[in-house]
């Protein structure tokens, strides 16, 4: 910034948001007219959807589950869920995840959700840092729950999931997911190479 107040649009600066102001607001998500300084020091805006359901204290808005179900004379493997997801308007598959409530921690809506979705009861061995998910787009958040499935226990011999059976179908398969497998590949087979993709 000169004498005058002016900053010179090419000058660093600590960028910031200067304010929200809320464009539409539904009972689970709204979006924000978010006003910032970008690093250049010029003040700009960007619409930015955020979920209304965060509970207060909470870094986060949910839990991703990877879910390891562990049987004798099987090898392991990662539990996840198919389901319908209306803003794709067909099915993916994804981690178990869902919403943290209001006065749980990670690890309680990790189990919770878990339970909900696969029927499966797990034991919590680790928790990311909180992390986003679509931050050009969202402020979204979540913790990765890692949980091990003792699947040789009598409570996970038949689990129940409390989501409805879908039809073989179209389906898209979530970020994480896919990200996931990309990182057991390399590690498998090119743990010294950097990836490169094929089609
Ligand atoms: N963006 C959403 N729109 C809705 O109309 N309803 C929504 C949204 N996000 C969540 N929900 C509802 C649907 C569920 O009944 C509850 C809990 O969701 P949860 O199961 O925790 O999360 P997912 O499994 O990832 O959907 O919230």
């Amino acid at each position: 910034t000169n004498m005058s107040g002016f900053m010179h649009p090419n000058a660093t600066t600590t960028p910031h948001v200067v304010k929200e102001e809320a464009m539409a607001e539904g009972k689970w998500v709204k979006l924000d007219k978010t006003t910032y300084i970008d690093p250049a020091g010029n003040t700009r805006t960007w619409e930015s959807v955020k979920r209304t359901t965060r509970p207060l204290n909470t870094e986060a808005d949910g839990v991703g589950i990877i879910a390891i179900l562990k049987r004798t004379l099987h090898k392991d493997c990662l539990v996840m869920v198919k389901q319908f997801r209306p803003p794709m308007g067909c099915c993916s598959l994804e981690f178990p995840a869902g919403l943290i409530d209001q006065g749980e921690g990670a690890k309680e809506a990790a189990v919770r959700e878990l339970k909900e979705e696969t029927g499966y009861m797990g034991e919590v061995v680790g928790v990311t840092p909180v992390t986003c998910l679509d931050p050009g787009l969202s402020n979204c958040t979540t913790n990765i729950v890692t949980v091990i499935i003792n699947g040789d226990d009598g409570e996970n011999i038949h689990p129940k999931q409390q989501l409805e059976m879908l039809k073989k179908e179209k389906i898209v398969v979530d970020t994480k997911v896919y990200l996931y497998a990309m990182g057991m590949v390399q590690a498998f087979f090119k743990p010294n190479e950097l990836p490169v993709l094929k089609q």
